[in-house]
């Protein structure tokens, strides 16, 4: 029978293909082949879809075990919501941009724009002047000399603190690395975590003069995108795209894992199915069908086995290890990888009665630089749940998401509830002075919650890329390349779609093809 070019119509002549792992990289890894007519099954250990996307409701109170906000940055994240028909279920934090920042004991609103650096308690005058007087000091320099240990080790801590001076990385940068990682700046790579940063350094010198150069260019290019965009569904999703920040959707962020799994399909979803072993046969003539993924399915312990014709990894790297992995009747071990880092996280969310706050504040939340450990402060920070999404909580309650562990604190994460409690409530009752105990707590403790873009993580990201291209056939697309934001999963599980529908595409014949990710463009400055 001559093939469709439709995917609706195709019979997936194009191949079938594994995801491992339903977060939200799998998903849209799945959503991405489904959609283009490939027979698709995705393997989750758990009984349920979404990954670190855990969100729950009772009585009134809809919280979150995972992520509470994800950001629209990518392209394939505005296609994939509008294509999910999600536009309408987005919610927007209620005064999003008012974020506060611990100073002196005391919360300090985080500046939003240049005036009100000028005003903020949060820097001295030194800081305040070091800041605008950073385009002049970093005049575009000469390109570097090629110094590929600079570019592997070069902390996010030091980057910026030759730009700004100490104090900002105090008070701003390590409260945002907290806050958006679990790290600190002194440990983790710019290069990695803030490549864009880096790519200022080396185009403009002055961070804030490429800053705006390449805002303004980046709104010329979305002008000339829209301009040039014929189909109107893109041109309402480029101009839907400009959102107002981070945002969630109506009954959490589970909504957006619940829309990807409907569009996959339940009958591509092998929930309570934890993959143990992969196989690749890349003998013979490099037809089709050549991975064997074993697994078990509902806590049996009868191993069962299914062919593909590719495999999209996206469990974290320390379950990946566990994987049995067999490369022509040969084991293929993966003892190469260097070992990845990961902070853990307890996250308390409690409610109280509203007259139990003294001193509530609205917004999004509030972070604590290490700094204020100093002053008796130990929690990360905490999310003014209730001010950022009213709905979320039962009537006259106060909800907050508080943050404790990380790298600066890993063994209070693990530690008991009722220490945890009392942790939570002793800075609650400093910043917003919450007075008394609170109506519900709901905790979750991740033992592993965030890999780290460590300083010299190149080597993860190379042993990825060797694993790859001596498995031709196998992607790995989760949260340990590419960004740990619900965004970045998102585009890096729709881009590894896309690279596998290319290679079932071209492999129609007798190609081989190995899909390696396409090596990010960095570019060398001094560290
Ligand atoms: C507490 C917390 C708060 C966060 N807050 C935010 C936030 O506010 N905004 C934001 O953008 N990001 C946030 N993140 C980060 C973001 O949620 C994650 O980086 C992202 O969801 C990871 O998606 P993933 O698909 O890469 O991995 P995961 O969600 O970890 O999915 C991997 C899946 O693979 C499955 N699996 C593992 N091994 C196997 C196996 N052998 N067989 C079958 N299945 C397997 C797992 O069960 C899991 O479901 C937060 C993360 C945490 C932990
Ligand atoms: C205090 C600890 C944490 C809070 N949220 C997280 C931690 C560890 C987890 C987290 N939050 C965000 C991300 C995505 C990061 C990214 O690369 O986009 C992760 C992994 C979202 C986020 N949270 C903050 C910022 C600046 C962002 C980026 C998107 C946005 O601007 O909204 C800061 C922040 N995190 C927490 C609070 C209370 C806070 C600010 C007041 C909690």
């Amino acid at each position: 029978m001559a093939e469709t070019t439709d995917p609706k119509h195709r019979k997936h002549s194009l191949g079938s293909v594994a995801v491992v792992g339903a977060g939200a990289s799998g998903l849209a890894a799945a959503y991405r082949l489904k959609a283009a007519g490939v027979a698709v099954t995705v393997f989750e250990t758990q009984n349920a879809v979404g990954g670190k996307i855990q969100s729950f409701s009772q009585n009134g109170l809809i919280w979150e075990k995972g992520p509470n906000t994800m950001a629209e940055n990518d392209p394939e994240v505005s296609f994939l919501i509008d294509d999910l028909q999600l536009r309408e279920q987005q919610q927007f934090p209620v005064l999003q941009n008012k974020r506060y920042i611990v100073r002196n004991g005391r919360p300090e609103m985080l500046p939003s724009n240049p005036l009100s650096i000028l005003s903020t308690k949060l820097l001295s005058a030194q800081s305040k002047a070091r800041i605008f007087l950073e385009p002049f000091l970093w005049k575009r320099k000469p390109a570097q000399p090629n110094d590929s240990k600079s570019l592997r080790f070069c902390s996010v801590a030091n980057f910026l603190g030759r730009h700004f001076g100490h104090e900002v990385v105090e008070y701003l940068v390590d409260p945002f690395v907290a806050g958006t990682s679990g790290a600190d700046p002194d440990s983790i790579s710019v290069h990695h975590s803030f490549p864009d940063l880096w790519a200022l350094e080396e185009s403009y010198g002055s961070l804030i003069v490429g800053g705006i150069k390449s805002g303004i260019k980046k709104k010329k290019e979305a002008k000339q995108k829209d301009n040039k965009i014929q189909d109107e569904r893109m041109q309402l999703a480029a101009s839907s795209k400009r959102s107002r920040g981070s945002f969630s959707f109506r009954g959490g962020m589970q909504t957006l894992a619940k829309a990807l799994a409907e569009k996959v399909g339940g009958e591509s979803l092998q929930l309570n199915s934890v993959v143990i072993g992969l196989a690749s046969n890349q003998q013979g003539n490099p037809l089709r069908n050549n991975w064997t993924v074993s697994y078990l399915k509902g806590g049996s312990s009868k191993k069962e086995q299914k062919n593909f014709d590719a495999v999209i990894l996206t469990t974290p790297f320390h379950e990946m290890q566990q994987l049995g992995v067999m490369k022509d009747g040969q084991k293929y071990p993966l003892d190469y990888f260097p070992e990845v880092v990961y902070q853990p996280m307890s996250v308390l969310v409690m409610a109280f009665e509203t007259d139990r706050v003294k001193q509530a504040l609205e917004g999004f939340g509030i972070l604590v630089p290490r700094k204020e450990q100093a002053n008796g402060f130990q929690t990360l920070g905490t999310l003014f749940s209730s001010s950022m999404f009213p709905d979320r909580a039962p009537a006259g309650q106060v909800v907050f998401t508080t943050f404790i562990g990380g790298s600066r604190n890993r063994a209070l994460a693990a530690a008991p509830l009722e220490e945890l409690q009392e942790v939570a409530l002793k800075d609650l009752q400093r910043l917003v002075g919450v007075d008394g105990s609170p109506v519900s707590i709901k905790h979750l403790y991740w033992e592993r919650a965030f890999p780290q873009y460590s300083l010299g993580y190149s080597s993860f990201l190379d042993s990825l890329k060797k694993m790859e291209m001596e498995l031709p056939g196998l992607l790995y697309a989760g949260n340990h390349r590419g960004g740990l934001a619900v965004g970045k999963a998102l585009a890096a599980g729709c881009r590894a779609g896309d690279q596998v529908l290319s290679m079932l595409e071209a492999t129609g014949g007798d190609k081989i093809f190995t899909m390696a990710m396409a090596e990010p463009q960095v570019s060398l400055a001094f560290c």
